[in-house]
């Protein structure tokens, strides 16, 4: 699906990302683990489009995508969710979704208010969208609540929901069960799960470890900006570099 090569991201004297190639893997749920600032959200947005690479390369089924606009990458079929759900507290949930869909697929704000008094039928296309996706999410029932009263799990679903209404085939997913209870958390990886069995590609990032190790077929270890490991759950669970460098510590919450 996503082929990384040499990817470097600088900011100032500070690398990042540094010279991380891997691939992910079409049709899987790809996990990113690492302590904190070890570089897991810089390079999910150099994936974006959000920053530009220092040096390296991001190959999308064949098409080089290294320089394009966070708009053209989510136009080429990569969606995301973000560590904290941003969402207009005072507005519905089904409106939250349907801003969202053009805020993400157009290129500017002025280009979304422009659009909205002008498309109805494309209005509609994406209303559709909106509650076609909040349905897969099992978030129908929360359409027109007000976002600013609606739980944090629900908050994540609705981010979810966002993300596949502009019908990705690689979804990035930074903390999905961040703040969430236990419980919340199992049902937030069976709905990763139906995504993936929908046919969408999962990246994602992830500090809660019995989710990722249940979850993930393939895990990408990231310290100080480099890949010290990947492998399947079990080979990194077994691997002394990572246990030293992150299973080891006290980053490794239930
Ligand atoms: N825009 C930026 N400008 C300067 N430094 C940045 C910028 N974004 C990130 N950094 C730095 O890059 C490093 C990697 O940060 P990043 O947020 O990618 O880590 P992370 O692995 O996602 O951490 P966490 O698990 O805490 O979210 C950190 O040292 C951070 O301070």
């Amino acid at each position: 699906m996503l082929k990384i090569e040499h990817l470097t991201k600088r900011f100032g004297g500070l690398l990042a990302v540094n010279d991380v190639s891997t691939t992910i893997e079409t049709g899987k749920i790809n996990a990113i683990i690492g302590p904190n600032g070890a570089g897991k959200t810089t390079f999910f947005n150099l994936i974006a489009g959000v920053h530009k690479p220092t040096s390296g390369t991001i190959t999308l089924q064949g098409d080089d995508v290294t320089s394009l606009r966070p708009d053209q990458v989510a136009q080429l079929g990569v969606a995301r969710t973000f560590q904290t759900t941003s969402l207009f507290d005072m507005a519905t949930v089904l409106d939250n979704l349907i801003v969202g869909h053009r805020l993400r697929t157009r290129s500017g704000l002025l280009d979304v208010l422009r659009g909205s008094s002008l498309l109805r039928e494309e209005e509609r296309i994406c209303r559709e969208k909106a509650r076609d996706a909040l349905n897969f999410v099992g978030g129908s029932h929360l359409e027109n609540r007000m976002a600013g009263d609606i739980s944090q799990e629900e908050r994540k679903r609705v981010a979810f929901a966002l993300a596949l209404a502009t019908n990705p085939r690689l979804l990035l997913l930074d903390e999905p069960a961040g703040g969430v209870n236990p419980d919340e958390t199992q049902g937030l990886a069976e709905l990763i799960r139906k995504i993936v069995k929908s046919g969408i590609t999962v990246c994602l990032i992830e500090h809660k470890m019995n989710m990722i190790m249940s979850l993930a077929d393939k895990i990408m270890v990231l310290s100080y900006g480099e890949k010290i490991a990947e492998g399947t759950p079990a080979e990194i669970r077994a691997n002394p570099v990572v246990i030293d460098a992150y299973l080891g510590s006290d980053h490794a919450d239930a």
